[in-house]
This record gives C-alpha cells, structure tokens and sequence, in this order.
C-alpha cells in the first residue's frame, strides 16, 4: 500500500515532501512524537460529567450549528457522510450520524463525548484542523491510524468574534466518496456559524445597551409591527415581551397619526402628553418618535417612551414644585402655635385633608409645605395654586387639566391640570373661598372620587393626591351668604388648623423679628446690624395687619434702610407703610387711583410679578390679585 509504503520510508525517516502534503507531513511528525500508535484509532470516551459541562459551555455554538448541520445533512444524505460539531477540544459535541456508515462510527468510537485530538487517534480532520487553526480534508491513507485508512474526512475551525477557536465542523464518510465539494461546503458552514454567533453577540450587546437605557424603547417597523423592545417597555406595559410583540400598535397610539406624520412625512415627534392604551389599561406619557431611514426609504420607526408620572418626579427635583419648609422652621414661642403645630405634624402621617385658617400671611402656606414634607408624599411635588389669581372661566382647566384641542386657545397636545401634577403629592389650593361657586361641585366630585376628567377628556385619570386648603376668609360666613357650599366645606375641613394674627402671639414678634434679622445678616457677611431698644418696642406696638409677611417686610426695610449697626428707622413702623404710600399721593386724587398707581408701580419694578408686588406693598396675593382684576390693570403689558 503507497501510504503505509510512505509511512513506512516517513519511520524510517526519508524525506517524503514531494510525495505527501506539508500539513499531513507535519501531523505525522507531531503524532510521532506524541507516540500515537498506528494500529489505534478509535476515540477515547469522556466522563459523563465532563460532556455536561462541555456541552452547557457551549449551548450557544450547539443551538446555532444544529440547524445548518441539518441543513449540510440533507444535501449529503445521499452520500455516505455524517455531520459532526466538536469544541476546541476535539470533544464531539454533536453528530448527525449517516445509517449508512453507523456501523463504522461505533467500531471507531465516533460518537457524542469521544475526543477525536491527535494524540487519542492520530491524523485526522477533526484534531488536525484543531491544531492548525485551518481547514483541510483528509484523505484515506493520510490517516496516521491504519483504521481510519477507509474514511475521509473535511473540518474547519469555527472562531468566536475575537478570533479564537470554540469548535470545528467536520464531514466524515467512506474514502471512496471522496468529493472537493464537501470541503468546499465544510468551510463554508463553519464561516456561516461564525457569522450568525458574531450577530447573535451584536444582538446581545445592543441588548446590555438597550435594557441600560431608563426610557422605554420601541422598534417598529412600516406595518406598525413591533419588532423589538427593550426590557423597560414590559415594565412598563406590565407584560411579556412574547404578548407585547402581538400588539396592535394602532390600537394603542389611538392619538398618533404615525403613518402621515412619521413615515410619509419622515417627522420626528414629541408628544408631551399622551395616553397609550394597552387594554383596559392606560399608560401615560411622554413620547418621542423618530422614523428610520435608509437610502432615503422609511424602514419603520424608533419609539422612546418615558412615563409621564417619573418625567414630573424628575421635573419637580429639579424645577421647584417643592416644598422647602419644615415644621422646624416655623417660628414661635406662642403655646397655642405650639400646639397647632404638634397636630400638624401628627395629621401630617394621614391622607386626610387639612383647612388652614387665618389672616394673610400668617403663616397658612408655611403650614401646608410642612405637613407635606412631614408625610410619606415628601418625595413627590408640592404644588400651590392661588385659587384667587385664576380668572372664572379658567378654574377647570387649571385644575383638571383639557385635551388636545378642547377649547380656542387650548394648547396643542393638552396640557395637565395642577391636580394631576400634584400626583403622589399634596395640592395646595390657597384662597380657596375664592373658588366660584359654580364650580365647586365638580370639585367636590373630585375630592371624593380622586378621579379627574380632563375638558374635552374620554377618560378620568386615577389619582393620588392630598388636599391642603387655606383660607383668610371665614368660610362659615361665606356659607351663610351662600357663596360656598357646606358639603365642600366639610369635605375640606377634616382637619382644621386656625392660625393665630401676629396681634394675638406677641411674644412672637421680636422672636420672629430678630429671626429675619439674622438671616439678613447671614446674606451681608460682614455686617452684624442689631435692633435698638426703641425699635423693638415700636415693633411690639405696631398694627401688625399683614401679620408675619408685613413684619419680614419691615424688617428687611428697615436693615436697608438703616446706616450704621443699630436699626433704629422707627419712622418705618409710624405708620402701615401702605397707607404711608397712599397719604403721600396728592389729595386731588381719589382713593381708588392711589391704589390703582401703587399696585402699577409695584407691579412696574417687580416686572409684573404679582406675588413680588404683594411682598413690597405688604399686602397678601389674593389682595393683588383681586385688585388687579377689579382695576383691569394689564399685567402682561407691564
Ligand atoms: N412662624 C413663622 N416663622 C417663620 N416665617 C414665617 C412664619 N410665619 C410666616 N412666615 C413667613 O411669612 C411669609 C408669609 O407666610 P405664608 O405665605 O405662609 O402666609 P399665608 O398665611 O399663606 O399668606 P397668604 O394668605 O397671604 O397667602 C412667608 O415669607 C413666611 O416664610
């Protein structure tokens, strides 16, 4: 026989390089040296335990390469040749065996969990393309074992991404059906694992990368098909991803024209509020819609989606909604605010709601910010409405919020009421005995229901808000002169904190008068100012009628106002400075142009802020407010 003739004169150490091929050559070499005994051949087993774990490392090259072995099978079926995946190792990890040659695969052990390396079996493609990192065919009698002399075998390695072997795929049959071909389909097969591996990898990475990202991610394609997901939409959906694929994506973007808008028009969108219905279920938010585009032709569409309730939690951190006051920063001596405070702050663990009474600025916000900061809703906005500042026609929509288009002037897309805003928080409605009494029954459904309808909404919008109302009107008054209804009242004033004027808490005055004098220093570092005698006495007889507002008023006047270290402008507590500012205007004018120029002035030099006015005329927000409505004063045009 020519081989064992070659292998013969290879013993015996000629020089057979013309004859047989270099890679063959050099495995015979490295089979000598491993002492590989010619007359063996057949593969060495592999304990149970070590297939296990061989083939649980390498679940992934086995999934991929089953289905293009089947695929080799069936071209080959009629030939006699078996397909074969191995592991870096030479171990065979699967094998789709050919009826027609089983018998020679069991008498050679060449089954699931044998190695087929050099050393075991000698030359063969399986080990030796294992040791080239190259594919090849080996043929017949360039088996280094005389018992693989009838077969013929083709492998290549396959490579993960960064190049380094993971397997090789090999065709075994009998040598006298020797074919180039199935060389040619062997590498060819391994090439093709190794793509689909390095696609899968990609796939994964964009998979870390997408489920990474805090939005919802959506990819659609041109029939509203979904075609992929990040991990964060079935968190939000509160589905599998399997029952999410299904979706009828025109069903749940009732809102959206994506066909004209996105894919005809090739738009990109932000819809700031919308609702998207899965079912019953409702899902508000914050949409961005970008079309896909290749070669100029839309593929389909990119979706981001961001809950609109985390959008405003991420807002209100940043952008105010907050409240900044706390039960600690209340200042007072008296033992009646002492109190007031203590069942503020034990109501404040409740979901109850909570009317503040009093006199402006005394104190009625301060209150609401605290209990809020106090209670479990801490986290969530804090949001105030002055109830006087809203012209009557446009109560509802403030507070319940409208649709996309539901009035003239409405803006485009909708716009959400402050109850919805006030979501997982507290609303406070300041001057709620300003609230026409028209309204009032809607408010009341909405207090008892904790549901809003939106103007021009199809749905009511679940809430959770507590409800914080103050008052400086003495709402049992009101009733009696019908302008606000008893049931609302009661509603509101489950619990009830009647805030003490500044004329009944006197020891507070100096106490919360040298409390904003140090805070005043603090901001001038350097400067140390104190009250005179004299000062503090005439602070302690003053009318305090705009209560603790007007004395933080005064008080940062006469720090101003005052040149050396001793606060001693007495003539700032003469008078009310209000009324100051009127008696100085000419007699010649009546009483209602003086107060009409002064909220001007106020308004002029405070650029049109209402509330900043209120403060320089010591007057409270709900007084500005009216006042500027009774005197039809433009303060947009200031
Ligand atoms: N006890 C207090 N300790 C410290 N600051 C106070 C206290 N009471 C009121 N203030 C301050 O006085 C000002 C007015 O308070 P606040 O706005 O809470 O009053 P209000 O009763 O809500 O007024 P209005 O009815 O006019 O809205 C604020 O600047 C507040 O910080």
């Amino acid at each position: 026989m020519i081989a064992n003739t070659l292998m013969e004169r290879f013993k015996s150490g000629e020089n057979i390089s013309t004859e047989v091929r270099t890679e063959i050559v050099d495995s015979w070499n490295r089979c000598e040296k491993m002492k590989v005994d010619i007359g063996a051949g057949r593969g060495s087993v592999i304990s149970a335990d070590d297939l296990k774990k061989c083939l649980e490392g390498k679940k992934e090259l086995l999934s991929i390469a089953r289905p293009v072995m089947e695929d080799i099978f069936e071209i080959i079926m009629k030939t006699s040749y078996s397909v074969v995946l191995t592991d870096e190792n030479s171990v065979l990890i699967d094998i789709i065996i050919n009826k027609d040659i089983e018998e020679i695969h069991e008498n050679l052990n060449f089954m699931k969990g044998t190695l087929w390396d050099e050393k075991n079996v000698g030359t063969n493609a399986i080990g030796t393309c294992l040791a080239m990192d190259k594919p090849i065919q080996i043929i017949g009698e360039e088996h280094y074992c005389i018992s693989h002399h009838q077969w013929t075998c083709s492998a290549a390695p396959i490579h993960d991404t960064k190049g380094r072997i993971i397997g090789c795929l090999d065709l075994s049959g009998r040598a006298e059906d020797v074919h180039t071909h199935t060389y040619g389909i062997v590498v060819t097969a391994a090439k093709n694992i190794e793509k689909q591996l390095a696609i899968l990898e990609s796939y994964r990475l964009m998979d870390v990368a997408l489920d990474s990202i805090l939005n919802g991610l959506m990819i659609i394609d041109t029939d509203l098909k979904i075609q992929r997901i990040n991990s964060k939409i079935s968190e939000l959906f509160q589905m599998d991803e399997k029952d999410i694929l299904e979706l009828d994506m025109d069903q749940v973007m009732k809102d959206v024209d994506i066909v004209n808008n996105i894919f005809i028009n090739k738009h990109k969108f932000r819809f700031t509020d919308i609702t998207l219905e899965i079912g019953h279920k409702k899902i508000e938010c914050f949409l961005d819609i970008t079309p896909i585009i290749f070669n100029d032709k839309v593929m389909g569409a990119v979706l981001v989606i961001r809950e609109t309730k985390q959008v405003r939690k991420e807002i209100n951190k940043v952008a105010g909604f907050r409240a900044n006051y706390t039960f600690d920063k209340i200042i007072t001596k008296n033992s009646k605010m002492i109190e007031l405070i203590n069942t503020a702050k034990k109501i404040s663990k409740t979901n109850c709601s909570v009317l503040i009474e009093g006199e402006s600025g005394t104190g009625k916000e301060l209150f609401a910010q605290s209990i809020h900061n106090e209670s479990h809703r801490k986290n969530g906005p804090f949001i105030a409405i002055n109830c006087a500042a809203i012209p009557k026609e446009l109560v509802e929509s403030e507070l319940f919020g409208y649709e996309n288009g539901s009035f003239t002037g409405a803006l485009k897309g909708g716009m959400p009421g402050k109850f919805e805003l006030a979501n997982g928080g507290t609303l406070f409605l300041d001057e709620i005995g300003e609230i026409p009494l028209e309204f009032q029954p809607k408010l009341l459904r909405v207090l008892d229901d904790n549901k809003v309808l939106r103007i021009g909404g199809s749905y009511e919008r679940e809430l959770d808000v507590r409800i914080i109302a103050a008052t400086n009107r003495n709402l049992l008054d009101e009733m009696s002169k019908i302008a606000f209804r008893q049931d609302l009242y009661f509603r509101l004033n489950v619990i009830n904190l009647r805030l003490l004027p500044l004329k009944r808490r006197k020891e507070d005055i100096i106490e919360l008068g040298r409390y904003f004098l140090m805070f005043l220093n603090q901001e001038n570092s350097g400067t140390n100012k104190e009250f005179s005698h004299l000062f503090e006495e005439k602070l302690l007889d003053y009318d305090w009628k705009g209560n603790v507002r007007e004395l933080k008023n005064i008080v940062q006047r006469a720090y101003y106002l005052s040149v050396g270290v001793i606060i001693d402008n007495i003539e700032l507590l003469s008078k009310n400075h209000y009324q100051t500012a009127l008696n100085e205007e000419t007699e010649a004018e009546s009483f209602k142009e003086i107060e009409k120029n002064s909220i001007e002035h106020a308004l002029l030099a405070n650029k049109g802020n209402a509330v900043k006015a209120a403060e320089d005329l010591s007057i409270s927000k709900a007084t500005i407010y009216r006042k500027i409505k009774a005197y039809a004063i433009n303060v947009h045009g200031i």
